[in-house]
């Protein structure tokens, strides 16, 4: 009966980097028995690159150009669990895109649980300086609180949010979903 539920549709898991996208992402799609995409993961692939190359190579543009052409031909081409990166919701037309063509979820993780989990971090160039390494934690945190804040506004428009980072393991968290995407299809 579950696997139904992601039926000739997409689902795209969307929300700020850290949030848990890819990890909620394969097990939804495992539990849903349906095809899991994480689109950075792809887009590396496409590339034969790593995206911290694209990013030193391309500059953060050239990868975002990447970034939107490859969601617009899974729109058209894949049928599954999507795990966006977090900024794939470039603006309010992709936003729009993504919900006619899918089920966007949110998922919202307290602001210093995702700095926690993130900061060290060396496989996403937004956490680095122009060395290549950590930036000072106190920078970081004004940055990406800006980011965040910024971004909000287009996350928020998922139909369905679902909270992360709390005391939850990943399965639990994914039993949670499933229950809330049978909600919203129902
Ligand atoms: N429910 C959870 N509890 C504890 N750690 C989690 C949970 N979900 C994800 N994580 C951890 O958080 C980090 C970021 O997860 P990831 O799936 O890569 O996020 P995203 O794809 O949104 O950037 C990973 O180290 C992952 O293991
Ligand atoms: O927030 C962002 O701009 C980015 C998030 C990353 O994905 P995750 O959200 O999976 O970390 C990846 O796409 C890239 O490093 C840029
Ligand atoms: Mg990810």
């Amino acid at each position: 009966m579950m696997k139904h539920l992601s039926d000739g549709t997409n689902i795209f898991l969307s929300g700020f980097m850290g949030t848990g996208k890819s990890t909620i992402g394969r097990l939804l799609a495992d539990k849903l028995e349906c095809s899991f995409m994480d689109l950075d993961d792809y887009v590396e692939k496409k590339e034969g690159k790593s995206i911290p190359d694209i990013f030193e190579e391309s500059g953060e543009k050239g990868f975002r150009d990447l970034e939107k052409q490859v969601l617009l031909e899974v729109c058209k081409e894949f049928e599954g669990v999507v795990a966006l990166g977090g900024g794939s919701l470039q603006n309010q037309h992709l936003v729009d895109h993504l919900k006619l063509n899918g089920i966007l979820v949110f998922l919202k993780t307290p602001f210093p649980i995702i700095l926690d989990r993130i900061c060290k971090d060396v496989n996403r160039p937004l956490l680095l300086d122009e060395e290549g390494n950590p930036k000072d934690r106190e920078k970081l945190r004004r940055e990406l609180k800006l980011l965040y804040e910024k971004r909000l506004p287009l996350y928020e428009q998922a139909p369905i949010i679902l909270k992360t980072g709390g005391d939850k393991t990943p399965e639990e968290e994914v039993e949670i979903l499933i229950n809330k995407i049978r909600n919203h299809v129902a």
